[in-house]
């Protein structure tokens, strides 16, 4: 006789997210400020993760950590299985003030993570020229970093960070100093960047609503000392009109989700 039990199929596996960045219960304190305290974090490769919170959370921290820039007091970052223990070529950081050599021409600027690995003057400057195009720097070669505005400069930190062929960019609120049309623009230019060059791009941000623009997925952190409170995935449909996703019902109601969650944390 067959049993009359109805047996339910075992659920099937979740797929395995390929990790390229693992942080592993990282805390910091600076003297007697508790900065971070036991982040545990996957970045998926190839992916856009935005880290979100109130100020002073320690999102800098962080992905200054990550970056092999400072050190933590406890726990460990790898990256592709490697520990991080300094920079590393496989990871590049842009800054927020751009850090551009003032004396040194848009090239040089791109060019200069390739002569301090020793790559030669026609290969760097091949490399640099074509990531000045894919940032939309195109005919600005020759001009020096006071001859652009806010918004060109950080395209020339940006390129700088891509030609070094790094495959996690750390970006510490690369949009802060410009205005809203060329954020606006930088995002979208961003977003392409993660398609076409499947780059890993760890992002700082203080707006929701540009973390959700442009986001893979998105780590709030707590107040300080800064912890994982919660991930979110916003799936955005990013093919169409940016007009019209900044509009969509779906991404409003993430955008909320996330204030819902903060504003506690805002006087
Ligand atoms: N070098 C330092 N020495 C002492 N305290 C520091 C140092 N750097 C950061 N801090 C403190 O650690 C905490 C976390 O700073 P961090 O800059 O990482 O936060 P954040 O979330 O990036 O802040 P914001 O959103 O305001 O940029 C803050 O209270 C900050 O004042």
């Amino acid at each position: 006789m067959r049993s009359a039990v109805l047996r339910k199929e075992p659920p099937p596996m979740p797929a395995p997210v390929d990790s390229i960045v693992e942080v592993r219960d990282i805390s910091k304190t600076y003297g007697d400020v508790e900065a971070l305290r036991g982040i545990d974090l996957d970045f998926p490769r190839g992916k856009l993760t935005s880290l979100l919170g109130p100020s002073g959370c320690g999102k800098t921290t962080l992905l200054k950590i990550i970056a092999g820039l400072i050190e933590a007091n406890a726990g460990t970052v790898t990256v592709d299985g490697k520990p991080v223990s300094g920079p590393g070529p496989e990871r590049a950081f842009v800054f927020q003030d751009f850090a551009l050599m003032p004396w040194a021409t848009v090239m040089r600027n791109v060019a200069f993570g390739l002569e301090l690995r020793g790559v030669n003057k026609t290969e760097r400057e091949g490399k640099a020229r074509h990531y000045i195009g894919e940032v939309g720097l195109a005919g600005f070669e020759n001009k020096y970093p006071h001859e652009l505005s806010g918004g060109m400069r950080q395209r020339v930190g940006l390129a700088r960070a891509l030609s070094v062929d790094a495959e996690v960019l750390l970006l510490d609120e690369p949009f802060s100093a410009v205005d809203e049309q060329n954020r606006r623009k930088f995002q979208e230019d961003l977003i392409r960047l993660r398609t076409n060059q499947n780059k890993t791009f760890i992002f700082v941000t203080h707006s929701i609503e540009e973390a959700v623009y442009i986001s893979d997925r998105i780590v709030l952190l707590s107040p300080r000392p800064g912890r994982v409170s919660q991930i979110i995935e916003p799936e955005i449909d990013r093919s169409g009109d940016p007009e019209r996703i900044h509009r969509d019902q779906h991404y409003l109601d993430t955008v909320d989700e996330i204030w819902q969650g903060l504003k506690q944390y805002v006087e």
